[in-house]
């Protein structure tokens, strides 16, 4: 006997039978190996002497490690405000991450976080303020989990994103799916690349 035909399944009943078979998110790109292993070791060492703060929103506070550079979103006042200026060792590093951008690609802010084994972060999009979004992998493989409401359902993709590799979130997949990452297995850091939007606030 035939299986159920499912040319009659509607598209939200198909993507909630395979989740994964859904499509990539529109502007996500994906770059294994983007850096070498001797420069993932070197960076773990410089991210690790960071003073790094548990990350704050408001009156909470995340178990991720941060340290952000060029500017910081202050969630109490609801507004980026400035931070310390981007350290000399992420100098080429940025160089690296604006050519693969392509012209006109600068990045102004960056984050860098350290996740112990059994940390994650929830779902999220990132601030309005900031426009791309580059991230580099070091240390340990993440699932990258989107999501976005399709109906009543979500419909969901998660980018396996292993240690050296960068990710790059721009149009739908950084302004309409949001992303967030589940405890990581063993200790994973990341260091965020990000452009600003253009605004006037
Ligand atoms: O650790 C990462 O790769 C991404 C973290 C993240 O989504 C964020 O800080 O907004
Ligand atoms: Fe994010």
């Amino acid at each position: 006997m035939r299986n159920p035909p499912f040319e009659d399944a509607g598209l939200t009943e198909q993507l909630a039978l395979f989740p994964q078979a859904t499509a990539v998110p529109d502007g996500l790109q994906y770059v294994p190996e983007f850096i070498s292993p001797a420069l993932e070791h070197e960076l773990i060492g410089h991210v690790s002497a960071l003073p790094l703060q548990p990350f704050q929103f408001g009156a909470f506070e995340g178990k991720r490690r941060v340290a952000s550079f060029g500017f910081r979103y202050d969630y109490t006042l609801q507004r980026l405000q400035p931070a310390e200026p981007i350290p000399l060792w992420l100098g080429p590093l940025i160089e690296k991450v604006e050519a693969h951008g392509g012209p006109s690609t600068r990045i102004a802010q960056v984050l860098c976080t350290e996740y112990d084994a059994g940390v994650g972060i929830g779902w999220h999009r990132d601030k309005p303020h900031f426009d791309r979004i580059f991230g580099l992998s070091l240390g340990s493989p993440c699932k990258f989990r989107f999501r976005r409401a399709v109906g009543e359902k979500w419909q969901r993709y998660t980018l396996e994103a292993a240690p050296r590799s960068l990710y790059m979130i721009s149009g739908e997949s950084r302004r309409v799916w949001e992303h967030s990452i589940p405890a990581v297995e063993a200790p994973r850091h990341s260091i965020t690349f990000r452009t600003m939007a253009d605004r006037k606030t």
